[in-house]
């Protein structure tokens, strides 16, 4: 047992009448492909935003690449989105005046990367998605799943540890859908990353090693 991530006793409150999530405990292992299902409303994102460094518990504890998450330490929570986790987003969340390859190259800017290195990685990575042919492309010019592979593109630049992606398939087509979880499946099995999604969708889920559904903020 390696995990990437843990949680004890994990609670959220949003306010008196509203608890998102109460007592979750839970573990990631490392190289391990999770999709976390539940209805709408049962805390999937309230989770993968508390683990993503987005938003912070009430109560209980989360360890991350066996570090404990000091919640209080915006400076450390910064860090570890950069350096550890990299996320996708149902919205593919692309900057709309930046072609495919300078989408995928933004986060390199973030930390220093010289500009021969950069344009290797972005080419890897543009393969790896299959849209070598796309890189100059903006994203209106793209269809929802090859946005959403450049996405996974991007969010794979700085070689995280963990990928975070909430509703990832949500957006679009169900064939499109299969084709994305696919692809992370792939990504998974060649490259190691840990992946953790959010999906309303049981059938898709079903390309994960392991399902944890959510019920009423508590894992079932
Ligand atoms: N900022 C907020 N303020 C108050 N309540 C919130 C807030 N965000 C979420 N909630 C409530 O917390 C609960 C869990 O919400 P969450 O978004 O985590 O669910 P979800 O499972 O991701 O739902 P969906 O599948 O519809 O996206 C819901 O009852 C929701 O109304």
């Amino acid at each position: 047992m390696n995990p990437i991530v843990e949680t004890s006793g994990l609670c959220k409150r949003y306010n008196e009448s509203v608890s998102a999530l109460s007592n979750v405990d839970f573990c990631i292992e490392r190289g391990e492909f999770a999709a976390i299902v539940g209805r709408s409303g049962s805390g999937k994102s309230t989770l993968m935003n508390i683990i993503g460094c987005l938003d912070s518990p009430t109560s209980g504890t989360v360890r991350i690449n066996s570090c404990d998450i000091d919640y209080a330490n915006p400076a450390s929570l910064v860090k570890i989105r950069r350096t550890v986790i990299g996320f996708v987003f149902q919205q593919f969340n692309l900057i709309p005046n930046l072609t495919a390859r300078e989408n995928i190259e933004y986060p390199l800017l973030f930390n220093y990367h010289p500009p021969a290195e950069r344009l290797e990685r972005v080419d890897y990575l543009l393969a790896q998605v299959g849209l070598m042919n796309r890189g100059d492309h903006y994203p209106q010019e793209l269809s929802g799943g090859e946005q959403q592979r450049i996405a996974i593109a991007r969010a794979l630049v700085n070689k995280p540890l963990l990928v975070l992606a909430d509703e990832p398939t949500g957006n679009l087509d169900s064939g499109t859908g299969e084709s994305i979880l696919g692809l992370i499946k792939d990504l998974n099995r060649t490259q190691g990353t840990t992946f953790v999604i959010v999906t309303h969708d049981s059938d898709l889920a079903s390309h994960a090693d392991r399902t944890i559904s959510i019920s009423d903020g508590m894992v079932v």
